[in-house]
């Protein structure tokens, strides 16, 4: 014991932390640490009298089973265990517990928060159980409330007594279930004595470690293990509280979720607001659609005024003609009954009739079959927009785009006339009307040569549909042409047009398919927000030109032609 003051009074061996530190506490040499009363940094002493903490010697070689001293290289046999079998360097942690206790008194202020923490521990006062105890006296062994501490300590002598806050009460030492008078300073780390149930269990002091029932087991220091369990649980309660609040928070997110749904937080809940939204959607969808129903019923009846009207004056027109030629007829039936000279004297006023009737019956002849015609129905189409329109043809114009050479000429022709002839390069345009079933098109073939293509622009104007012609079978200029179509994607004045692109010469062998240009083309990105769609077709034999019609057709028109007879 003699020796270990030494030590801990030798300045070779441990030094006081740093001048400027205002901590009473003492450093291991070789890594600077502050010593600890336990674990890691707790002070072990070699033979050599220098004492290193427990984590320093951990680090040193071992040289025939013996750690060096890091300071005059003196060995210090271990044992099985290891630096654990080391002695510690009680003077040291002695000298370190009063330095820790002097410090403490000095500043004996423990904080109302610190004192509620320990308030929260719900333990007993040992001097009155009305009272919750917040600090231990290391020197009684007592819990005690504030209040009994004072009056319990009042005298000098007890007033030095150590009172820390109840959770750093020190922890006692267990005592070796073999050799009670010894501190069971070891576990034992072998399977059997960990799951021993019945007798001493794994823990022992240094006697049952090198001579007794746990000689040659693996062993660990319980205060290590103990702290690793220690470290292990505060892990785990750390993990869970994160976790805990993590909960915690999203229930209080989802609460406010809940309340802005229902608004109950004062302001008007978004279930509501939605509600509201649908509610003015659908009113002003009804106000529309009555506006537009009305508009569509202005139309019918206008159309059934003017078809009344012109007929009614049709009807009064070959009325008059009809008695006129009545009273021509009766004039010339009675002529021809009179005598020779009578019937020469009328010669001439039954010319002039005659003639008149001529004339009644070359303007009848000229009557259009519209005018004449004898059909009572009413041929009505709705469009998309909700417009009525009357009438045999509904119009749409189109334009035609495309690379020169991608068949826009061809596919033109094809529909007007039903013919594949060899093409000249269209310099400047063709427009052509081509009648589909109840749609008229006003189709713009536009040349497509690369010179041309500034001049495309002056055809965008009140265009519904864009038809963009593909040479499927060219695939050198697939790129190009995805390029050509991706400017006019931007076009403002297209914006609103719908696009039919058809994916011609799919006669020739090898050509790209609708699936392959609708991926080369990223043709569902390209055209994002607008109605479009691809048709395979060849304007050789015309397969698919009339199914991209029939889409085009879709697109203006919402339901098929009624004939109101
Ligand atoms: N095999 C085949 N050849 C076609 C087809 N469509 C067009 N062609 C041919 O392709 C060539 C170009 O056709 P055009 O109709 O003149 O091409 P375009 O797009 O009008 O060309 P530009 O007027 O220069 O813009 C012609 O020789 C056509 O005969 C098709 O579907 N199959
Ligand atoms: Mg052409």
């Amino acid at each position: 014991m003699a020796g270990e003051i030494d030590h801990f009074n030798s300045y070779t061996f441990f030094r006081p932390v740093k001048p400027n530190s205002k901590a009473n506490v003492l450093e291991c040499r070789v890594c600077e640490d502050v010593f600890g009363l336990q674990g890691d940094k707790v002070p072990r002493l070699l033979y050599c009298g220098h004492t290193v903490c427990h984590a320093c010697l951990l680090r040193l070689p071992l040289r025939d089973n013996a750690v060096q001293c890091p300071f005059d290289r003196q060995p210090t046999p271990v044992g099985n265990s290891g630096v654990w079998g080391l002695k510690k360097n009680f003077a040291l942690l002695e000298l370190l517990e009063r330095l820790q206790y002097t410090h403490e008194r000095a500043t004996v202020l423990y904080t109302a928060d610190v004192l509620e923490k320990e308030r929260q521990l719900s333990v007993l006062c040992d001097e009155n159980e009305q009272h919750t105890a917040v600090l231990y006296c290391t020197v009684c062994t007592s819990h005690l409330c504030e209040e009994c501490s004072e009056l319990t300590h009042a005298t000098r002598t007890l007033a030095r007594h150590r009172r820390v806050p109840l959770s750093d009460k020190p922890r006692e030492k267990p005592k070796c279930p073999s050799h009670p008078s010894h501190v069971a300073e070891f576990t034992c780390l072998e399977d059997d004595c960990q799951t021993l149930q019945s007798g001493p269990g794994p823990i022992m002091c240094f006697i049952c470690k090198d001579y007794g029932r746990h000689k040659n087991h693996k062993h660990a220091l319980v205060e290590t293990e103990a702290e690793n369990i220690r470290v292990t649980v505060i892990n785990a309660v750390q993990h869970m509280r994160k976790f805990m609040e993590e909960i915690s928070e999203t229930m209080r997110k989802l609460e406010q979720v809940v309340q802005r749904l229902e608004g109950t937080g004062g302001e008007g809940g978004t279930a509501d607001i939605a509600r509201a939204l649908v509610q003015t959607y659908f009113h002003q969808l009804l106000e529309t659609l009555q506006l537009q129903e009305a508009a569509a019923m202005t139309a019918v009846d206008r159309y059934v005024r003017e078809r009344l009207c012109s007929l009614r004056q049709l009807q009064e027109d070959l009325a008059t003609s009809l008695s006129q030629v009545a009273g021509v007829c009766v004039q010339c039936e009675q002529t021809i009954q009179q005598d020779d000279t009578r019937v020469l004297a009328a010669a001439r006023e039954i010319k002039e009739a005659l003639s008149s009737v001529e004339k009644q019956q070359q303007q009848y002849s000229e009557l259009s079959p519209e005018q004449l015609q004898s059909d009572p129905s009413i041929p009505i189409t709705f469009t998309k927009d909700n417009r009525v329109h009357i009438g045999p043809k509904i119009e749409m114009r189109v334009v035609t785009l495309g690379l020169d050479g991608a068949g826009k000429t061809s596919v033109l022709f094809k529909l007007k006339q039903n013919e594949f002839m060899t093409m000249l390069p269209t310099i400047g345009f063709n427009v052509e009307t081509v009648e589909y079933k109840n749609l008229k098109f006003t189709i713009w073939d536009v040349g497509g040569q690369h010179k041309l293509r500034p001049l495309w622009k002056h055809y965008y104007l009140n265009t519904q549909a864009v038809v963009f012609v593909i040479d499927s079978s060219n695939h050198d200029r697939l790129a190009e042409a995805h390029s050509e179509l991706a400017k006019l994607m931007s076009e403002k004045e297209l914006k609103d047009a719908s696009l039919l692109i058809l994916a011609n010469k799919q006669d020739i062998p090898g050509c790209a398919t609708i699936e392959e240009l609708t991926e080369q083309f990223a043709l569902y990105k390209l055209c994002c927000g607008r109605s479009w769609h691809i048709q395979a077709c060849d304007a050789q034999s015309g397969t698919g030109l009339h199914d991209g019609l029939d889409w085009l057709s879709r697109q203006l028109v919402a339901a098929g032609v009624y004939d109101i007879v």
